[in-house]
């Protein structure tokens, strides 16, 4: 059987991170940076009030309580500005420059709120509530580097530094796709010997929180032609497919038997529990990355974790490799199959990690209860309670 890590390495040798482009930043949310950002004045760009208050001259109220002409207002927004002489304030709201000549805000609490003259309660330091030009960022210092995932705040300085657009991977278009003819549609009832479907709707899930954009093409029932149509119409929109099913020993295999033919799709026994039976090639005229994962909820879940997951930071242009994972403490023996590595579900607490109850890899609930994977190595067919054990966090 293939090790686990020689089926990522190849997957990894495969996809290639999706050319940039350039994309409004309202569009730019979840996206990769593809350039580093550079603003192109200080930040903010000019001395300005942090607080609504009074800008004095600090020597002239060294001497508080006193009483002081004020020249007029300083609005946020404001332009050309009078210069406050010696003895002399202006009324300035928080965000408006600086008038020249004084080094200091009075905030209104202070004062008596006066508006042609007013009254100062307490002196103010030089400096007192002035917010500096360039004290967030520097003119020509970099806000956001290549690689950096953007957020919400990510947005922000964008916006802030004054970018209208910005270059970007672009989150990869991912189909799902689910074969099986025992699926019946969430929310219709079930007839006989039917389930109902879930991989479609978990992987779509799982696309979307890996920072990619998903299609969930549904299900297609265990007809090889169909599956090849479906497949052939999705494509246009794909820049990667995960199909679930139809990839074992089964006499009704049709992601297999549709794609054996093509040779670009390579079906191989990878040497782990749960997810043994991995596909993974290239379909269509662009060569899009194909991932057929097994059927059993579990397993598909599993092989997203360890090889989809990877596949999608790489094409985004991240660093990409094995899922990470923490050392814990196991509270439970543990069994796991001689020469597969075991991805058990656990929760994880602190420093401890506790196998769920349900290892199948139907019991999709046990996945649902759980918040790790605990590893199993290869060479290990027990472990005893109290071993410290390699864990990924989901
Ligand atoms: N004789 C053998 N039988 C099986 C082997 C084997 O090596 N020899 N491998 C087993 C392992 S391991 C797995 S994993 C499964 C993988 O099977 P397939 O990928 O072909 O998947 P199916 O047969 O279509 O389905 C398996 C199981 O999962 C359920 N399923 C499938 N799709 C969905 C879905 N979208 N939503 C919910 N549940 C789904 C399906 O009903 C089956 O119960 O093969 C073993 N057999
Ligand atoms: O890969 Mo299968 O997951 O062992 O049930």
């Amino acid at each position: 059987m293939k090790p686990v890590d020689r089926h990522l390495a190849d997957i990894l040798a495969v996809v290639r991170p999706l050319a940039p482009l350039e994309v409004e930043i309202d569009a730019a949310l979840g996206a990769v940076l593809a350039e580093d950002v550079v603003s192109p004045v200080p930040l903010p760009p000019f001395d300005n009030s942090a607080m609504d208050g009074y800008a004095v001259r600090a020597e002239d109220v060294a001497g508080a309580p006193v009483t002081l002409p004020v020249i007029g207002d300083v609005a946020a927004g404001d332009g050309g500005l009078n210069a406050v002489g010696p003895g002399l304030v202006a009324r300035v709201m928080t965000g408006a420059p600086m008038p020249a000549g004084a080094d200091a805000v009075v905030p209104v609490e202070w004062t008596d709120g006066g508006t042609a003259r007013v009254r100062i309660d307490r002196p103010a330091p030089p400096g007192n509530a002035i917010r500096r030009a360039g004290e967030d960022v520097l003119a020509g210092e970099t806000v956001l580097r290549e690689g950096a995932r953007i957020g919400a705040a990510q947005v922000g300085i964008l916006a802030g530094a004054g970018r209208r657009r910005v270059r970007v991977r672009p989150r990869p278009r991912v189909v799902v796709l689910s074969t099986g003819a025992e699926l019946a549609e969430p929310g219709t009832p079930l007839g006989a010997g039917q389930i109902w479907e879930s991989n479609s709707f978990m992987l779509t899930a799982a696309v979307r929180e890996a920072g990619a954009e998903a299609f969930r093409a549904g299900s297609v029932s265990d007809d090889p032609k169909e599956f090849l149509d479906v497949l052939d119409a999705q494509l246009l929109r794909a820049d990667a497919v995960i199909t679930s099913g139809g990839v074992s020993m089964g006499a009704y295999e049709p992601v297999k038997e549709a794609l054996s033919p093509l040779g670009t799709v390579a079906f191989e026994k990878v040497a782990m529990q749960p997810g043994m039976p991995q596909g993974f090639g290239v379909v269509g005229p662009d060569r899009v990355p194909i991932f057929t994962l097994p059927g059993n909820p579990v397993s598909s879940f599993v092989s997203f974790v360890l090889f989809v997951r990877p596949a999608l930071r790489a094409m985004q242009g991240l660093p990409a490799g094995p899922p990470e994972a923490v050392r814990a403490t196991v509270t439970a023996p543990l069994r796991s199959p001689a020469g597969k590595r075991s991805y058990l579900r656990a929760v994880l607490t602190g420093r401890t990690v506790a196998p769920v109850t349900g290892q199948g890899s139907h019991q999709l609930a046990a996945l649902a209860a759980a918040n790790a994977l605990i590893v199993v190595p290869e060479d290990a067919t027990s472990l005893p309670e109290g071993a410290e054990v390699e864990v990924i966090p989901l």
